[in-house]
């Protein structure tokens, strides 16, 4: 394992701390974008919700032809007979079986990672004792490093409480029941102990779009140690897992992922981290600022501790008054005339002394946040657009950070620190809706779908730049989420120019659509580059948004 890990720039140093373990260290510089690793699964499964959606072997979504269902079980579904025969021949003649009755969900799951992991255990140990090759180059993930880490991960074993415990020993006994599990010859305490390590290790599988679709074990990628505010993320291919830099990580620096949703309230993402992985979060978001600079942890201040949890948050998106009331500000949200008044030339900047609204908080802190957000470390994508390119967006329309109003500071930190400083200095008033909070997120966020999915392309605009300053505030500026929303506000512009041109509309209206169109297409760009990689999907779908989108203009001139 370790000549793996250092074939790709990474070590693994001892933290001294027993609930830690071990940290990953990076040996040499990471730059954003870099595929740190990449991590082969032990076992994956399929969730119920999208099992015949894509292939049980594979995890890629198959749209036509569609899918073939195994013919005996009726459960799983493959891309085409490779798929099957591979999926047969790895673990699917074994486990080619109706569900057992009475058991939960999630315990069904568990019991198929169970005996997929325990057929792989048991076909190593079997040839273990000849000679295991030693990986060649950084995506030589052998069988040998895969197991050998694997048997090395935590499963905090003693600590789980009592019920899990109880659950884990039945599960464990009842797979014991089937021969070809017996066949293996492990013991009933190991079965258990795999069960200890899924609990703490295993990760969803995502789409592109970033909805779970299954679960696996990864034991490269779940060497790799939490953060509310992640330096790397994991990301999937199909059923293949990479670990991509979101930004510089400099030697001797930690490489750290985030275990839960950065979107949750402190207190909920605490609490979801010491039941399920027995820590205590001490990063930059989690820890109090104990000076001037930590303005991490000034995030959850914004976005307050009232929901402690997510439960709670869904409970507050039935909540159809509130629901009513944002969309009705969103209706008479008057787009054209708020560019105009936050134009970034003049300095519009709303009423110090009354609470912010939704409107006033969007115009106002999109001028810090996007694009100078991704950019700041690159002025020379603040160039005026003079020059616009015929087969590329290549500049953003903007003046230099230092010419701007508000005046944006030319750092990512003074950025960040300025923007929350400001919302912080707005006087609340319980009686409005209070933007930054994640009940108000959470709210718009669902609106922002349903008007996505209604064809009100000019209300999702509106919404989509509200969710965006969250996201900003809350992710990483590379983070994968962000990337997504840039493409999905690129598309809802779009579609907003096409509505805008059947209701003759304005033609200044329709210009502030294009310079959205032009915004998001080059952030998207920007950070699908880095949180999916060139070789995604999104990435192409990004160029071809782009390609049609500079072919529409030339057409229009
Ligand atoms: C997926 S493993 C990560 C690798 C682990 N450090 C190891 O040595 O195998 C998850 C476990 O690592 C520890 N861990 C991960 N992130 C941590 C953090 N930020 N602070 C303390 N412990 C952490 C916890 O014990 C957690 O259950």
């Amino acid at each position: 394992m370790d000549s793996y890990l250092k074939l790709n720039n990474i070590c693994l140093q001892d933290s001294n701390d027993i609930i830690k373990g071990r940290s990953i260290k990076a040996t040499a510089l990471l730059k954003k974008g870099t595929v740190v690793i990449t991590s082969q699964p032990l076992g994956t499964v399929a969730l119920p919700q999208t099992i015949n959606e894509y292939c049980n072997y594979c995890f890629r979504k198959q749209t036509s032809p569609s899918l073939q269902r195994c013919s005996q079980c009726k459960k799983a579904y493959f891309c085409d007979m490779s798929c099957f025969q591979n999926a047969w021949l790895s673990y699917h003649q074994f486990i080619c079986a109706k569900p057992t009755k009475n058991r939960e969900a999630a315990d069904e799951l568990d019991a198929e990672m169970l005996e997929k992991v325990a057929l792989n255990v048991s076909r190593y140990r079997k040839r273990s004792n000849k000679e295991q090759p030693q990986p060649k180059d950084k995506n030589d993930e052998t069988v040998n490093v895969t197991m050998e880490t694997f048997f090395t991960l935590m499963g905090h074993d003693d600590s789980q409480p009592k019920h899990v415990k109880e659950k884990f020993k039945q599960l464990a006994s009842e797979v014991l029941t089937k021969p070809f599990i017996q066949q293996t010859g492990l013991a009933s305490e190991e079965l258990i102990h795999y069960l200890n390590i899924f609990k703490s290790n295993n990760f969803a599988i995502d789409d592109k779009d970033m909805f779970a679709i299954g679960e696996g074990t990864y034991p490269i990628a779940a060497l790799f140690n939490h953060s509310c505010r992640p330096n790397a993320v994991v990301m999937f291919e199909g059923a293949y897992a990479s670990i991509h830099a979101i930004e510089d990580i400099e030697p001797g620096q930690e490489v750290t992922i985030s275990y839960v949703d950065s979107a949750h309230s402190r207190t909920y993402r605490q609490k979801a981290l010491r039941d399920k992985y027995f820590f205590d979060c001490q990063c930059v978001r989690c820890n109090d600022a104990s000076n001037d600079k930590n303005y991490f942890s000034l995030i959850d201040t914004l976005l307050g501790q009232e929901e402690n949890d997510w439960d709670r948050a869904q409970e507050l998106l039935q909540n159809q008054a509130k629901s009513d009331r944002i969309l009705q500000e969103v209706e008479e949200w008057d787009l054209l005339r708020m560019c105009k008044q936050y134009d970034r030339k003049s300095d519009g900047c709303p009423d110090p002394t009354k609470p912010l609204n939704i409107v006033n908080y969007t115009h106002y802190f999109i001028q810090f946040f996007a694009p100078y957000l991704l950019t700041w470390n690159q002025p020379e994508l603040h160039r005026n657009q003079t020059m616009a390119s015929t087969s590329s967006l290549n500049d953003f329309d903007d003046p230099l950070p230092s010419l701007a109003k508000p005046a944006v500071q030319s750092t990512y930190d003074s950025i960040m620190k300025t923007a929350i400083d400001k919302m912080l200095s707005y006087p609340t008033d319980s009686t409005n809706i209070i933007p930054y909070r994640l009940t108000t997120l959470s709210t718009c966020t669902r609106l922002f779908y349903d008007e996505m999915a209604n064809g009100n392309w000019m209300n999702s605009v509106k919404l989509g730049m509200y969710v965006l300053i969250q996201y900003c505030l809350i992710y990483p500026p590379y983070h994968p989420m962000l990337a997504q929303h840039f493409l999905m506000l690129a598309k809802a512009c779009w579609n907003s120019i096409i509505q805008s041109e059947l209701l003759q509309n304005e033609r200044q209206l329709e210009k502030v659509y294009q310079r959205g169109v032009r915004r998001w297409i080059m952030s998207s760009k920007e950070t699908i580059a880095v949180a999916f990689g060139k070789s995604s999907s999104l990435w192409r779908e990004t160029l071809e948004l782009e390609w049609i989108f500079l072919r529409e203009q030339k057409l229009k001139e």
